[in-house]
Parts: C-alpha cells; sequence; structure tokens
C-alpha cells in the first residue's frame, strides 16, 4: 500500500506506518509524477485536487484532506473515478472560535469597551459558526447569525445577510468557499456590499481569502475608511495583496485553524477513514501521541470575574504573535514559511482548570477536573 501525504500533515507516519509505505511531499508544489503509484492520497488545502494531478495515476483509492475546507478538491471529478474521498469536519473548529476570541479581546481594548457590547454577526453557522456563536453568548455577547441554508430550522435565528451587515459591530465569516448553486460565497462581500458596510463594523475572515473581495477592501481602505480588520485569509494565497496588510489591525498567514490539537486532529480522522476503507481494526489515536501542554493544570480561586477571562485565553493564545510574525517575516521569508514554521500553540482544552470553574469557561473549551 504506497500512502502519499503532505509533508505539513503532522504525525502522518505516526499513524500511518502501520497501514503502508509512507512517503512526505510538498503539498504546495507536488508534481502528478510523483504521486503516480499512490494507492492513498492525504493531502491539506494547499494541494490542488484535480485531473492535472492525479489523471497519470491508474491505483489511487482513496483522498483525504486533513482540513475543514475541500474548495481545493474536484470532488466531481474524484466521483467520477469512483475514487473514495473525505476531508476532516470539525477538526480545528475549535482552533478558529479561539483566534477570533483573540482578535474581539484586542478589539475591546482598542476600543475600550467591555466586551459585553458588541454585537457580532456570525456568517456561516456550521461546525465553526456554532461553537462560536456558543463561545460569545457564554461571554454575554449579543449574536446575530446568518446561514441561509439553515433557514428552515425551527429553532434556528436566520437573518438575512444585509440586516445582519447593517447591524453587527463586528462581522465574523465562517462559510466555504463556493462558486455556484443557490448559495454561492465567492466575493459575498463585494464591492456593494462593503460600500453598504458601516465604516466602523469590524470584519473578522478566517474562512476563504475569495470570500471577500480583496481589491475592494484596498480601495476602501485606500479611500480613508479606518475599519477594523483582522485577515487570516486572502484572495491568491500564498501570493497575496500585500498592500492590504497595512491597513489590517491583525493579519495572519491562514493560521487560524493550525493549532497543535486541529492539524493533529485532521490526520486522526485521515486515519479513521483509511482504516474504515481497508477494513482495518484502528490502533492509534490522538492521545497517544499529543505532548502535555506547557500549563496543564490552573487553580481558579472564587474571585474569577469575566473580566479575567481575557487574561487567562491570551495565556494560551494570543493573535498578536502571529500578526507580528506575519509583519517581521511576510517580505522576506514568504507566506508558506510563516504557516510551515508556525510555533506551536495549544487549545484551551489542554488546561484542565480545578477550583470554582464557572460555567462560561467550560462553554469556551476548558477543561475541568
Ligand atoms: N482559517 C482557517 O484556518 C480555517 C480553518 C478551518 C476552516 N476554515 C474555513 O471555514 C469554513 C467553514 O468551516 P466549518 O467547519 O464551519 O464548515 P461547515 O461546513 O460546518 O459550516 C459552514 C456553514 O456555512 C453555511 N453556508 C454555506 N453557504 C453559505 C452562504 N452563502 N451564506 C451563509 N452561510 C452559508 C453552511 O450552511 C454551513 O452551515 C471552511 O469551509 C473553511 O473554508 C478556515
Ligand atoms: O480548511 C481548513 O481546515 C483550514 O483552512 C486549514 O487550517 C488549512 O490549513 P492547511 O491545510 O493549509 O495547512
Amino acid at each position: 500500500m504506497k500512502i502519499y501525504a503532505d509533508d505539513n500533515m503532522p504525525l502522518a507516519r505516526e499513524f500511518f506506518a502501520e497501514l503502508g509505505d509512507v512517503t512526505l511531499f510538498s503539498g504546495r508544489n507536488v508534481q502528478a509524477a510523483e504521486l503516480a503509484d499512490a494507492d492513498i492520497l492525504l493531502v491539506r488545502s494547499v494541494t490542488k485536487v484535480n485531473a492535472a494531478l492525479l489523471d497519470a495515476n491508474p491505483n489511487l483509492r482513496f483522498v483525504g484532506t486533513a482540513t475543514i475546507g475541500t474548495d481545493h478538491l474536484d470532488l466531481a471529478y474524484l466521483q467520477g473515478r469512483g475514487i473514495v474521498h473525505t476531508n476532516a469536519p470539525g477538526c480545528n473548529a475549535q482552533s478558529v472560535v479561539e483566534y477570533v476570541l483573540s482578535c474581539l479581546f484586542i478589539l475591546a481594548e482598542q476600543q475600550d469597551k467591555p466586551l459585553t457590547d458588541f454585537t457580532v454577526g456570525v456568517i456561516g453557522v456550521g461546525q465553526i459558526g456554532k461553537r462560536l456563536v456558543a463561545a460569545l453568548q457564554a461571554l454575554g455577547l449579543t449574536v446575530l447569525q446568518n446561514d441561509p441554508l439553515r433557514a428552515a430550522e425551527a429553532d434556528f435565528p436566520h437573518l438575512d445577510l444585509d440586516t445582519l451587515l447593517a447591524s453587527a459591530d463586528v462581522v465574523s465569516l465562517h462559510v466555504p468557499l463556493v462558486r455556484g448553486g443557490a448559495y454561492p460565497t465567492f466575493h459575498l462581500l463585494d464591492a456593494n456590499r462593503l460600500a453598504a458596510l458601516p465604516a466602523t463594523t469590524a470584519l473578522i475572515n478566517a474562512c476563504r481569502g475569495e470570500v471577500v473581495d480583496n481589491q475592494a477592501l484596498l480601495a476602501q481602505a485606500r479611500a480613508g475608511v479606518k475599519r477594523p480588520l483582522f485577515m487570516d485569509v486572502w484572495e491568491l494565497e500564498p501570493a497575496i495583496e500585500q498592500q492590504l496588510v497595512p491597513y489590517c489591525d491583525i493579519a495572519t498567514a491562514h493560521i487560524a485553524g493550525h493549532s497543535v490539537e486541529g492539524k493533529a486532529r485532521g490526520t486522526e480522522m485521515l486515519y479513521q477513514a483509511v482504516c474504515q476503507l481497508l477494513d482495518v481494526t484502528p490502533t492509534r489515536t490522538l492521545s497517544q501521541f499529543l505532548p502535555a501542554g506547557a500549563i496543564e493544570k490552573l487553580q481558579i480561586s472564587p474571585n474569577f470575574r469575566l473580566l479575567d477571562v481575557q487574561n487567562l485565553c491570551r495565556m494560551l493564545y494570543d493573535v498578536r504573535r502571529d500578526d507580528a510574525l506575519f509583519r517581521q517575516h511576510l517580505v522576506t521569508h514568504g507566506f508558506d514559511w510563516l504557516r510551515k514554521t508556525y510555533p506551536p500553540r495549544r487549545e484551551f482544552s489542554s488546561v484542565c482548570l480545578q477550583g470554582q470553574v464557572p460555567d462560561y469557561l467550560i462553554r469556551l473549551g476548558f477543561s475541568q477536573k
């Protein structure tokens, strides 16, 4: 069994070596000839999996992407060839939520307002959106939700997009990149919608760069609109529009989902899918391989207040670290280097809270004993 895996996929050998020969490849630059004898192909979001990559391979049985997004897979091509394929739904959803929370803490500080004063509009309420809504509501923020595909659900408070955009203080995007069909998301925020969006409304994009028209955003910024901008994803990665960076409050290299747990969970989910394909009982689990975090336990005192949440979360993750790395190294080392050398970052769940733990901390994702 020939298994080929992106060299940015953590624990690929640890999980897959028992199932076959594992060869690592460079995800962004891999060529068709390198994969010609693959039976199993394991990718991340930077590999375009299509006819050009796979026509030379007669054997391929399985393609798995250790990511949530699937816009880099030509699903019709894979289906046409009868190649089983899967992604890793929700693998890094918590990581993205922690990224968004970190952005919101910065915004609240910049504007010298309590977090609870903000109304956050969440666009796309799936794995990430749902977790984010739950976290924000746990902290007492007002949340507006837009997801036309869920509008018919009895308990879902769907708000139409333009009303949400007019009413929110912060807009956070969590849709997949979809170019056709009834609900396309390519340039969902186009020049017209950006023009209608109040200039003070903050924008967080941690889904896909192409969901926001980056040139329209740049034109707006150059025209003097001082919108708070938190950009993790960009059009045309890795060759992004660098002119936009100075206008961003936070700029990062598509790392919102790159917690240690988020990436490794993706590998584990593919391992489980391949075991199922091969009718083999899984013997490996992520818990065997995950090292303990730098901080394992924390005692919460009865004096802990909502105001202290920010300090607690920042101990685990502060997006300003990633923004600083981005501004320092983007031009000299490039977008992909920033992603490949991403410093380890553990999720809230890696810290076990003890003492009188308020329920909202558990709802944010911390664990408790
Ligand atoms: N920056 C990162 O590191 C990072 C990490 C993980 C995921 N992502 C991106 O985030 C996206 C969302 O992830 P998820 O796990 O929540 O996916 P998901 O599929 O669970 O949820 C997406 C939601 O968006 C909704 N949706 C689809 N089209 C819409 C539209 N036109 N308007 C409003 N809502 C729409 C869907 O109905 C669904 O509920 C992924 O597809 C991926 O592109 C980015
Ligand atoms: O879709 C996803 O899961 C994310 O965008 C993911 O974090 C991308 O990471 P990459 O595959 O590019 O390393």
